[in-house]
């Protein structure tokens, strides 16, 4: 039947010019026509105007959400992290090289010692299973040797020196080597386990082990991993608009950053646009994402001093208190809508930035015209987040905080406000927790089969599928009352245990 004939719901154009300013769980779409199966839905996407992601999901610069950890997780799985750069250019240039000398989709951190030193706590161990022997002690030397805990644990002289009981290890493998090349070598030192070295940084990267590996198979496949254009994984890094960050740039270029992000809550400002002009002239070759914009016009302004992508959201970010502090935003639907009808005409894809909390979430930001979404909360209780997990009322969770909280801006004052030490600092961000979710190698595959779920229900097979099919109002949405959104959620139960997969 001809769908004008059997109008219903409202086309986003319409919904979207009344003068409100709506968010995800305002709109709800009403479902389309299935004629494929969820698994034929393909998310892949741009992150930017020269840079291709297999899943549409990125991690958010900020310093409790990606370091090397999440970055080399999120390339695995066919997405990105974006480093923060709440640190001095040499540490930010470290962690990515860091992700750039690895292939496994994890990061070890083996703790490493010299054949003369003793273990005398069971705390040296940390969360390592062994220690890593190497000759000289330091990361920059062969490694000769392990110390599993059960072996330290059995003995009567536990503060012997390590090589006089340590298992001898005959060979380690390259970091480039993937996960069923590093799983095969494990063979030459017994089956156990095996250091990954780095011939370019000439150091131990990793101690895989085999119990690294059957985790690491026992998940859901991954996605087809990000690389660049170097054949590592895919990073990007996130930086200022001040004079010193052109050095930074620097760093971030010589350590192999594939894509930056000039990261402010306002992108629209004469300080961003010279930034732009000037990542572009010096290296025509690097992608360069502006933001946050939240308006056509803001939008207009980045796309046309060069910008490669768009990062959408003013104060919609769970740990935001942008829109409270300085009455200036706008609801994360509404921006992602709004800016993506504009950048869509110049081919500039948007990242949805902040205020996901579900996969349906990741499905209206999507559908609404982003090309991939941006996660901070989303990502930071996963084991891949830095920092270490604490117990709060009995619940274990991580920390996680605004760059622009009081406590992130006092650490990195340093390294991003110099110059700035005298005026007063506002907070636009608070200081929290959330609760541990585990790893993002396997939470992740499972979110984004929800999202070709609900990409199926909507009868769009992928991305640009569904931004057309929402252009041409064929996608129909509707506003949700108060009422309604409590009849989306889950209602009326004594009690219930709401697990996803
Ligand atoms: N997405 C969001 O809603 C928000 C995000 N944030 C996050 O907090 C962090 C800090 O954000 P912002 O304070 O907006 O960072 P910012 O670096 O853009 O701005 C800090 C201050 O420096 C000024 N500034 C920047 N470049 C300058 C230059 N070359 N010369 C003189 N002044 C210059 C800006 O106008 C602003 O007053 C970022 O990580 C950002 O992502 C903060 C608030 C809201
Ligand atoms: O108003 C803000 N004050 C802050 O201190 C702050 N820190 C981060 N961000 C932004 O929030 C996004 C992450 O949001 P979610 O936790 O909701 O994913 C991030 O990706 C940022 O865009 C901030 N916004
Ligand atoms: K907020």
């Amino acid at each position: 039947m001809d769908i004008a004939a059997i109008e219903d719901g409202f086309p986003a154009d319409r919904l979207f010019g009344r003068g409100y300013s709506y968010t995800y769980d305002d709109v709800i779409f009403l479902p389309h026509y299935i004629d494929f199966p969820a698994d034929a839905v393909d998310l892949s996407t741009q992150l930017s105007r020269n840079i291709r992601l297999s899943v549409p999901c990125v991690a958010s610069p900020m310093d409790t959400v990606t370091e090397a950890s999440m970055a080399v997780s999120m390339a695995a799985l066919g997405g990105v992290g974006i480093v923060h750069y709440n640190n001095t250019s040499a540490e930010q240039a470290t962690i990515i090289r860091s992700v750039k000398s690895r292939r496994i989709p994890f990061v070890t951190d083996p703790v490493i010692m010299g054949p003369s030193d003793r273990i005398l706590t069971a705390d040296e161990f940390g969360s390592a299973p062994c220690v890593l022997v190497t000759e000289s002690g330091s990361a920059k030397s062969k490694p000769v040797g392990v110390v599993w805990s059960a072996d330290w644990w059995n003995r009567t002289d536990r503060d012997a020196p390590l090589s006089s009981y340590m298992v001898g290890l005959a060979a380690s493998a390259p970091s480039s080597y993937d996960l069923e090349q590093v799983a095969a070598s494990l063979g030459l030192n017994g089956g156990k386990c095996v250091p990954t070295v780095s011939e370019e940084l000439g150091e131990v990267v990793d101690l895989v082990t085999e119990a690294d590996v059957e985790r690491i198979r026992a998940l859901p496949k991954l996605g087809v991993p990000s690389f660049g254009s170097d054949g590592r994984f895919l990073v990007g890094a996130a930086m200022g608009t001040r004079e010193q960050d052109k050095e930074r740039l620097e760093h971030l270029v010589r350590a192999g950053a594939n894509v930056v992000i000039l990261d402010s809550s306002q992108g629209n400002s004469i300080y961003q646009i010279e930034m732009i002009k000037y990542v572009k002239s010096t290296y025509p070759d690097l992608d360069v994402i502006g933001g946050n914009v939240v308006t056509a016009y803001q939008a207009q302004n980045l796309i046309q001093a060069g910008a490669d992508g768009l990062r959408v959201g003013m104060g919609s970010g769970s740990i935001c208190t942008t829109q409270e502090v300085c009455a200036v935003g706008r609801g994360q639907a509404t921006a992602v809508y709004k800016v993506s009808s504009i950048a869509q005409h110049s081919g500039v894809p948007v990242i949805a930035d902040g205020g996901i909390s579900n996969s349906g979430h990741i499905v209206k930001a999507l559908v609404l015209g982003a090309s991939t979404v941006m996660m901070g909360s989303f990502l930071a209780g996963s084991t891949e987040a830095p920092g270490v997990y604490e117990y709060r009322d009995g619940r274990k969770v991580k920390k996680y905080r605004g760059m622009g909280s009081l406590e992130a801006m006092t650490k990195g004052s340093d390294a991003r406000y110099l110059g700035d030490t005298l005026k007063l600092k506002i907070a636009q961000g608070v200081v929290g927790a959330v609760a541990d979710k585990g790893s993002v190698l396997k939470f992740i595959p499972y979110t984004m089969q929800a999202v070709k779920q609900g990409f199926q229900d909507l009868g769009a097979s992928s991305l640009p599928s569904a931004h057309s099919l929402l252009r041409n109002q064929v996608l129909r949405l509707e506003v949700r009352t108060g009422a309604a959104q409590v009849e989306g959620g889950v209602h009326g139960l004594v009690s219930y245990e709401k697990k996803a997969f």
